[in-house]
């Protein structure tokens, strides 16, 4: 999209800004042309990011989500609410339709995440809904199930996604539930054969869902006894259309109380000999005959699943843009109230926290390495995209590099953005703990980030067994994937550095030269450790195999973006991203120092906290304006980060609105009973 139809989509966005005098000082230091910098940075988002956006801005009651703090069932009617409007509204304005869904699936999810800055609840609704359960009708479906697929894209049925039980989620192979084929009545029964077995997290299921996916171990009749096929998926109607109560087989209820994103209903499902047609069974790479025959083009169990699993990936994906919004989101928050939070200093004018290096240190590093992460999440989403109709292609060797690649991303990308937000939290001192300031929706919705689309540290074992079959080809001279053609370096000892930590070129070489060195050190230790090889994997996790996994993932991000950098053709603006970027590396280089240190030797080490402290310094007077650069509604700001920078006023106008501040509590009485 052209940038000035972004530009003026964002502004809609944005409201009414008063500029302050803070605000017009901060954007008076800036050297460098915000149109451009927003000309490339939007670039790399997906097409459709600003329809939705633009329609959720026309949404009555979305102008400020600090301003939502309803009670939990409220909470999610307001998420439906949000769901149901901002859908309609982009199918009345023709922005996407149930066809154009139904063609990429995943191009409309990965749109779709921008809504979240106004909800993240509903965010959530949708990804549970389309990301996951009509997805799974689309991916893994036939021409039987087009009806239900595309009931589900015009949102007249909302689904959920269920694979999760009581005892299983990560092991998905072990779960429990099963269908068992009834050839007689030429239908599955459905159970849940013990306690463990019931559906237990799923997103959208505790009260609304019409329909479900299920996943279940199939069960098939062979010579008088029953034989398991594996886990295969479902779909069928779960809830009573007139009622909306359960149909009679299945129990259904909430999972209670959380920690936090209380506007998603998670549900149970239990299940009593509940019969769903044969057709139920999503066919496209194993189907039961009517006879009850077992029949599929992948006879093995393992991979059918895989490849069955595979374009789940697309999920994964659409966490790692969200969860690199959030961190750019709260350090937004965290920059512009430090750059009018006064502390100390003389009396007549006390100096704004932004302007000591240490509140410099502490976030404008974060803001870089956060903009590294969005640039490496948008590059992911690309590839997916460009890869997805060839995911399913037996042998397509991008599907696993794919899964491989956002699996190590989502691992550590998460937890550092949960790091980050926490960070900005307390940045922000006493304030930072309001609701008003966000910080809280963020850090609940970034922490469960860390487990859901597969817990991290599970995910990164994946990573893990992907590069070391990537080890041996490289070993064989055989081509690799280009993200990992630094394997082919051959770096078996410890790099030597011997260029200049203040080039960005140099630390990039060192960067793939370590993740080189890291991957064969971790290989030869499993290969020489003298332990079966399982066990070795399990016993070098934590520390080598996970040390090759965090350096691939520095690599890939950086090199990412330098790729970006190419297209910044204002040289004045490039230099400020230049040092973004270089920021970004030393800080990566700071937080490892077990891995870089031996690397750069101690005097260049030394010179690694020297560069943080130039380069915070010289951003600075850059840092409130390259706030303005990420796609980011200003209404979603809360108190503390509008670009307007007029903190305290909006911080009154928050708080005094809520219900009650005012008034005298309906126990004062008890007050006085000592009396
Ligand atoms: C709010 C929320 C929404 C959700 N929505 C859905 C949904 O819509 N549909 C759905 O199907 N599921 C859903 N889930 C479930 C979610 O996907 C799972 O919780 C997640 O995949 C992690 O699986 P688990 O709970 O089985 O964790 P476990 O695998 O039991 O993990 C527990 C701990 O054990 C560790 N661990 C596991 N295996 C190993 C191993 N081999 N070696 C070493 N350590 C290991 C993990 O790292 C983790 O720290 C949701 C969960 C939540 C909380």
């Amino acid at each position: 999209m052209e940038h000035k139809t972004a530009l003026k989509r964002l502004n809609l966005l944005k409201g009414h800004v008063n500029s302050s005098i803070d605000a017009r000082r901060e954007a008076s230091t800036a050297t460098f042309d915000l149109a451009h910098a927003q000309e490339v940075l939007w670039s790399i988002l997906p097409e459709g990011y600003f329809d939705a956006l633009e329609c959720a801005s026309e949404l009555h009651g979305l102008q400020d989500p600090s301003l939502h703090f309803d009670d939990r069932d409220k909470l999610r009617e307001n998420s439906y609410d949000y769901l149901f409007g901002l859908i309609n509204k982009m199918f009345e304005k023709g922005y996407t339709s149930p066809e154009k869904i139904a063609e990429n699936i995943d191009h409309f999810c990965f749109t779709i995440n921008s809504p979240g800055f106004f909800d993240l609840h509903a965010s959530t609704r949708f990804m549970s809904h389309t990301a996951l359960y009509s997805k799974t009708i689309k991916n893994l479906g036939t021409e039987r199930h087009h009806d239900i697929l595309m009931e589900s894209l015009a949102f007249k049925t909302i689904g959920c996604f269920c694979l999760t039980e009581l005892g299983h989620g990560s092991n998905a192979k072990g779960l429990e539930t099963t269908a068992t084929y009834d050839k007689n009545a030429q239908e599955f029964v459905i159970n849940s054969p013990t306690q463990t077995s019931m559906k237990f997290w799923i997103g959208n299921l505790g009260k609304t869902a019409h329909n479900a996916v299920v996943l279940a171990q199939l069960l098939i009749e062979k010579n008088g006894k029953l034989v398991n096929k594996g886990v295969h998926c479902f779909e069928f109607q779960i809830r009573d259309e007139q009622t909306h109560i359960p149909l009679p087989g299945i129990e259904i209820g909430d999972c209670g109380m959380k920690k936090g994103l209380d506007g998603i209903d998670n549900g149970w499902m239990k299940f009593n000999e509940y019969r769903i047609p044969r057709e139920a069974l999503l066919n496209r790479f194993g189907d039961v005959t009517p006879e009850g025959e077992y029949k599929t083009d992948i006879p093995s169990d393992g991979k059918r699943f895989a490849t069955s699993m595979s374009a789940l990936s697309g999920g994964r994906i659409s966490v790692l843009a969200s969860t690199s919004g959030l961190s750019l989101w709260a350090c937004t928050v965290a920059l512009r109230f430090s750059a009018v939070r006064q502390q100390f200093g003389p009396a007549e004018n006390e100096t704004r926290i932004l302007d000591y290096p240490l509140q410099q240190h502490r976030l404008i590093p974060k803001f870089a390495q956060s903009l590294i992460f969005m640039t490496g999440a948008n590059k992911v989403m690309d590839l997916f995209l460009k890869n997805s109709s060839k995911l399913f292609e037996p042998g397509n060797i991008q599907t696993d590099v794919l899964h491989s690649l956002s699996s190590n991303m989502k691992s550590f990308i998460t937890l550092k953005s949960q790091e980050t937000i926490a960070d900005c939290r307390r940045a922000c001192g006493g304030h930072g703990f309001s609701f008003y300031s966000l910080f809280e929706n963020m850090l609940q919705y970034n922490d469960i980030h860390c487990t859901w689309e597969g817990d991290n540290h599970v995910l990164r074992m994946q990573t893990m067994n992907f590069m070391l079959k990537m080890m041996k080809l490289a070993s064989q001279g055989k081509s690799l994937p280009q993200t990992l053609e630094y394997l082919a370096l051959g770096q078996f000892d410890r790099p030597k550095f011997s260029g200049s930590v203040s080039n960005t070129d140099d630390l990039l070489l060192m960067m793939r030269e370590v993740a080189c060195y890291q991957a064969i050190k971790a290989a030869t230790k499993l290969s020489s450790c003298g332990l079966p090889i399982i066990e070795a994997f399990e016993k070098y996790q934590h520390f080598e195999l996970k040390q090759m996994c965090e350096t691939y993932n520095d690599t890939f991000l950086h090199d990412n973006f330098n790729e970006l950098l190419a297209k910044f053709s204002c040289e004045k603006t490039k230099a400020v991203f230049e040092k973004l970027f270089l920021l970004s590396m030393t800080l990566t280089i700071y937080e490892n120092p077990s891995v870089y240190m031996l690397v750069l030797g101690e005097d260049n080490f030394d010179k690694i906290d020297e560069n943080i402290q130039d380069l915070c310094a010289q951003l600075r007077p850059e840092i409130i304006e390259l706030t303005k650069v990420l796609p980011i509604p200003n209404r979603a700001n809360g108190a503390l980060g509008n670009e307007d920078l007029q903190v305290y006023k909006r911080l009154v106008q928050h708080f005094t609105v809520t219900e009650g501040v005012t008034e005298r509590s309906n126990w004062w009485k008890k007050m006085y009973q000592n009396r």
